[in-house]
């Protein structure tokens, strides 16, 4: 269903993503890997059309999504919904209006302007936070609710697109581990129940070991590991992470057994990514 070939994006003389290529056959949770600055960001916001490519293409059901141009991008863009870090919700505004906002791409300036949300939309809005969970905070403004409940908002907004694809650019980076867990666990029933195709960057191993069906790996732009959690030993993910021999696994850690104190392991591992 998706097909990257040698797809290369020069920032100047650097490549920031050097000849990716891979094949997903079928809808599939991937995890993306690799310390900061590997080219991971860069090739997902390629995907959504956010940065152009330099060279290559990027086959999505047999059409080069890189030579997309005016209205057939903007309805790439809403079949290949994006989650960032940083949740992107607008922090004035109610929950339910954040999640309408998941409809901009196919409806007129005007009425979005003025608040005009057909009633269809609403409900719709109203079904999906009530299936993640969160239908009780939909009044409230966006920036009154927790770090995660504001990533599900986020994670709903996506589903108001009914995306073929959800792109995740580090979407527990923010998160405690118990929020980073509830966020995962969301979207691995979202690619359970719907078969969506999910990508997500990751910036710990444990957590792409325990939720992704087939992991990337990127170094310096290029990919250097595909493969599934399984294969990732500590090894591979030394080659990824470019660490050297006295690279400490459990210092990726997010799980909530093993996170969170400043200066132990799993911090230093933060700072590393
Ligand atoms: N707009 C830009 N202009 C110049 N260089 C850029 C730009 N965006 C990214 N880069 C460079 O491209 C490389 C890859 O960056 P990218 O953000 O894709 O990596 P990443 O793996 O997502 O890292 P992080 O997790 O820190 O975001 C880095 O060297 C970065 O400095």
């Amino acid at each position: 269903m998706l097909e990257a070939r040698q797809v290369t994006r020069l920032f100047g003389q650097k490549a920031a993503v050097d000849h990716v290529s891979f094949r997903v056959e079928k809808p599939a949770f991937i995890g993306i890997i690799g310390r900061s600055g590997a080219g991971k960001s860069t090739f997902l916001r390629m995907m959504n059309r956010l940065t152009d490519a330099t060279s290559g293409e990027l086959l999505f059901e047999g059409r080069n999504i890189l030579s997309l141009q005016g209205k057939s991008m903007r309805d790439w863009q809403g079949q290949c919904a994006m989650i960032f870090q940083q949740f992107n919700l607008v922090p004035r505004a109610d929950v339910v209006s954040n999640v309408l906002h998941g409809t901009l791409a196919r409806r007129g300036t005007l009425s979005t302007m003025f608040g005009f949300w057909p009633d269809d939309d609403t409900l719709k809005a109203l079904a999906i936070l009530d299936r993640l969970g969160i239908a009780e905070q939909a009044a409230k403004r966006a920036e009154a609710l927790s770090g995660g409940q504001q990533q599900r908002v986020a994670i709903a907004r996506a589903l108001m697109q009914d995306p073929k694809i959800i792109l995740a650019d580090e979407p527990i980076a923010s998160l405690d581990p118990m929020n980073a867990q509830l966020v995962m666990d969301t979207l691995r029933r979202i690619h359970d129940e719907d078969r969506r195709l999910i990508i997500a960057n990751l910036h710990t191993l444990d957590t792409a070991r325990r939720y992704c069906d087939r992991v990337i790996g990127m170094r310096d732009g290029r990919v250097v590991f595909d493969g599934t959690p399984d294969q990732l030993t500590t090894g591979v993910a030394r080659d990824i992470y470019g660490a050297d021999a006295s690279f400490n696994e459990s210092a990726t850690s997010t799980s909530i057994d093993g996170l969170g104190r400043k200066g132990d392991d799993a911090y230093a591992l933060a700072m590393l990514n």
